[in-house]
């Protein structure tokens, strides 16, 4: 699947001018409020009109306005998760599913319903009706009443922002789920990295109605240059890791990396299987030689590949890991206090309570 999208459209006193090409997987359109994003997704949908552009979804053009080429909404098979669930209250969970089913042009068999129920976890909720069910629940509906319409992309908007905090983890392994086991495009709005950094194979950085950069998810994450558009507390570098094992009693889980082994908070995947972990630059410390004596239990191994200014007194050091590469952010002066410099070989130290569960997520299949 390949979806290629560039557009142009006046939007009052904001211009949206944005092109990125993704090669399936999940997408995500990250950026601040108001940076254009929903635009974008619904220029896709059909829902906005634009002013010059091309949006290709596998080959089929729905959108060319050079050859005045513009597939209405019901025929672009796109489906669309929105903030709210926008359920109907009348019907039940089984109803507004089948509404979804009957309303896709491509209605699918019975067991279609079943593995939708199954792959979201509906089962025990589908004679409840919306009202009695918690915002988490009811985004399942939603995206299970998009999928039944068998869509050839999903587009969600924002599609946790109106849960609370503490719910969104029981959300994203789903969403993980429909991005590895249904083969089925997702682009997906958002302006939380922890999402992000779970969910995106491909991510395109929106910032003042444009695309500035897209590319593999881990890649764009690790670019010192984009921090100021990621948002430098949370920026970082993404690695992936595989679980060695779990300890039940002291709650940690051991994944091993290119760098070494890192000890971070329980996080229930299968032992053997690949996860990525966010570190913020901000909790890597750096070290000349191996600390010892220190609460620390993750130290991993690298050599500077490079150094990049950062605001006020910092400078972001990139540590290649056995080439994966592992971002941290030190102040100037202990740059100079340790001589740091590219080529010089270091260990790379980070607490792991540093690494909680909203760091880490099921490594999507090619990662
Ligand atoms: N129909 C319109 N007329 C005028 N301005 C518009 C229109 N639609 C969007 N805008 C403006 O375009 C900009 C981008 O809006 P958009 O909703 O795409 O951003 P966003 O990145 O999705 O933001 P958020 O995360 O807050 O939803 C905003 O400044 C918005 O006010």
């Amino acid at each position: 699947m390949t979806l290629t999208v560039d557009i142009d459209q006046q939007l009052g006193g904001f211009r949206l001018c944005s092109a990125f090409t993704s090669e399936g997987g999940l997408t995500a359109l990250f950026g601040r409020s108001g940076a254009g994003k929903t635009s974008i997704v619904k220029a896709i949908a059909g829902l906005m009109r634009v002013g010059r552009g091309r949006i290709v979804l596998d080959g089929r053009v729905l959108v060319d306005t050079a050859r005045g080429i513009f597939v209405p909404p019901h025929r672009r098979e796109v489906g669309y998760v929105f903030q709210d669930a926008r359920l109907f209250p009348h019907l039940t969970v089984r109803g507004n599913l089948l509404f979804g089913r009957w309303f896709g042009r491509r209605s699918g068999p019975d067991q279609q319903v079943d593995r939708v129920v199954d792959l979201l976890g509906l089962g025990a909720l589908l004679e409840r009706r919306p009202a009695g069910l918690s915002g988490g629940e009811r985004q399942r509906v939603a995206i299970g009443r998009a999928l039944l319409s068998r869509p050839r992309i999903l587009l969600m908007d924002e599609p946790l922002a109106a849960i609370d905090e503490g719910r969104k983890g029981e959300i994203l392994p789903f969403i993980e789920r429909l991005r590895d086991e249904i083969g089925l495009p997702i682009v997906y709005v958002s302006h939380s990295i922890p999402e992000v950094v779970r969910l995106a194979n491909t991510i395109a950085i929106v910032s003042d109605g444009a695309v500035q950069a897209y590319g593999p998810a881990t890649e764009i994450l690790g670019r010192p240059d984009l921090f100021p558009l990621v948002g430098r507390y949370e920026a970082g570098s993404v690695l992936v890791g595989r679980v060695l094992g779990h300890d039940e009693a002291e709650q940690l889980t051991r994944l091993q990396v290119r760098g070494g082994d890192l000890l971070v908070a329980r996080f229930d995947a299968p032992v053997g299987s690949s996860v990525r972990v966010h570190i913020r630059a901000r909790d890597v410390i750096l070290a000349t030689e191996r600390p010892s004596h220190i609460s620390t239990l993750n130290i991993l191994t690298g050599v500077i590949s490079g150094i990049a200014e950062a605001e006020g007194p910092a400078v972001e050091v990139a540590v290649d890991c056995s080439g994966e590469r592992l971002l941290a952010r030190i102040t100037r002066r202990s740059l100079r206090l340790l001589d740091l410099a590219p080529g010089r070989p270091v260990f790379a130290v980070m607490k792991s309570v540093a690494v909680g569960r909203r760091d880490l997520g099921v490594a999507p299949p090619e990662s």
